[in-house]
């Protein structure tokens, strides 16, 4: 009766007993065999083996399950034999799970699997995927706390199940599990300073007229190719400047490419929207299945999206509809909540004819109209998305007008007598871009004025306060 196949409801959505080819045409890549379960509609693979491959894995082989989870190998225990046949029938030096798996799972199935095999589950794949490619100090600090936060619980298991054994390894795996968390708690601390840093310089980037814009998404969505597309052509990409709002001039073009996790840090550019100046930050892709604690040690990402004047919430009109709700879904849950506006882009807009794009439309606004508002609560914002192609430039003066939009404006006019005063007044304010207009009538300067509420109030205040000259 332990037969999977045996509960109701339960049943192998497919498998694959004999090795498949490999995805991946590297000779050296580690061999890896994918395996998924899933509640409801058989297990899709398509994603996790493009972020196997992403992470230089080729995937030899599957084994998925439609069942509900099995506490000891969330797969059933004929399915976790199955897998760990296929393992060894094709030499794997993997296994790579398509969901997360608790401590105890991985245990579990790593002591079913032939020696050596590793237990990868999702969000440690995506570990893996930017360890080698953490640069900054920021995204260091944050991939250390995110990779120290999951393997807390796992040590812990570890430790448990060496006392277990042997009682007398309990003290040396109790001080391991206290290194550990003493190391959470210092680059949780080293990040709370970066963020404050950050937080102080949006302060100042906006004191200095920009108005702060984030494009924000699933992965693959093609948030790096509309930053292209927004980016002022200082050069080919853009006038860089890094997360602090400085000039970065490291920072090559944004890279762009049909595959997850191609951004793995966010890069900040300077772009001209209808006449308001503007940071742009490209940020990281979100994808389904990662713990939230994980995601939000991502937290430039989050950070810049959430405190954002605009939020660009880019999805891919290229999907089917169901992974487009699934990725929307993903992207709003990590988002959570956001200060500014929020502007929906449907990307890619070239690549499904504008029968595909109505479809496409139709899929966004159903996903949206299943919200929870208390789950979204910039719900209302997420109406009537704008269709994008940054291939073609389809589309990108209505988003430059939904963006200009929604962007705080305050208009103000004013006159002044014109002298010295009143043009170093008029200059600061052409500095920060918020001057609409300027007549000069006689004696007088009249200035329209236009753009971000706290500096129109500031060059409204020197303007007004400018002596008449002597
Ligand atoms: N046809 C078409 N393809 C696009 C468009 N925009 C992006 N793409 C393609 O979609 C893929 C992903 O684009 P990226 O801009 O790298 O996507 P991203 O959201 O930055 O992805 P990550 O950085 O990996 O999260 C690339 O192959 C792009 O060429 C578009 O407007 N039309
Ligand atoms: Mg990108």
């Amino acid at each position: 009766m332990s037969r999977d196949d045996d509960a109701t409801n339960e049943r192998d959505a497919s498998s694959g007993p004999e090795p498949s080819e490999p995805d991946a045409a590297d000779p050296d890549a580690a061999r890896a065999v994918v395996a998924a379960r899933s509640d409801g509609e058989p297990p899709d693979t398509t994603e996790i083996r493009e972020l196997a491959a992403a992470a230089g894995y080729a995937v030899v082989g599957e084994v998925t399950q439609r069942r509900r989870e099995d506490p000891t190998y969330d797969l059933g225990r004929g399915k976790a034999e199955e897998l760990m046949r296929l393992a060894a029938d094709a030499g794997a030096e993997a296994v790579i799970y398509d969901g997360g798996l608790s401590p105890g799972q991985t245990f579990s199935l790593g002591d079913l699997l032939p020696a050596g095999t590793a237990v990868i589950d999702r969000p440690r794949l995506v570990l893996e995927l930017f360890a080698d490619a953490a640069d900054s100090r920021a995204a260091d600090r944050q991939l250390e706390l995110a990779r120290l936060r999951y393997e807390l619980p796992r040590l812990r298991e570890a430790v448990a199940r060496d006392a277990s054994e042997d009682v007398r390894l309990q003290p040396e795996g109790d001080s391991r599990v206290l290194d550990v968390e003493k190391r959470i708690e210092s680059a949780e601390r080293a990040l709370d300073e970066i963020a404050d840093d950050r937080a102080a310089r949006r302060a100042e980037r906006r004191a200095a007229g920009f108005d702060l814009i984030a494009l924000a998404g699933y992965t693959n969505a093609g948030k790096s190719t509309l930053a292209r597309r927004l980016a002022d052509e200082v050069d080919e990409a853009g006038d860089p400047v890094d997360d602090n709002g400085d000039p970065a001039a490291d920072v090559g073009p944004l890279a762009v490419a049909d595959r997850p996790f191609e951004t793995l840090s966010t890069t900040t550019r300077r772009a001209t929207i209808g006449d308001r100046r503007t940071l742009l930050t490209d940020t990281v892709g979100f994808l389904d299945g990662l713990p939230h604690e994980s995601v939000r040690s991502f937290r430039a990402t989050i950070e810049s999206v959430r405190t954002a004047d605009c939020a660009l919430l880019v999805v891919d009109a290229s999907d089917d509809p169901a992974d487009l709700r699934r990725k929307l879904l993903a992207s709003l849950s990590a988002i959570e909540t956001t200060e500014g506006h929020v502007v929906p882009v449907l990307s890619k807009a070239d690549e499904v004819g504008s029968d595909g794009l109505a479809d496409a439309v139709e899929a966004y606004e159903a996903a949206v109209d299943g919200l929870d508002p208390r789950d979204a609560p910039f719900v209302d914002a997420l109406r009537s998305p704008i269709p994008v192609s940054a291939r073609d430039g389809t589309g990108l003066a209505d988003l430059a007008d939904a963006v200009a939009d929604a962007l705080p404006t305050a208009t103000a006019s004013v006159s002044a007598p014109n002298g010295g005063a009143a043009q170093a007044a008029l200059s600061w304010a052409y500095d920060r871009g918020v001057v609409a207009s300027v007549d000069y009538e006689g004696e007088t300067v009249a200035v329209d004025l236009a753009g971000r509420p706290d500096v129109v109030a500031e060059a409204e205040r020197r303007l007004n306060g400018a002596v008449p000259p002597s």
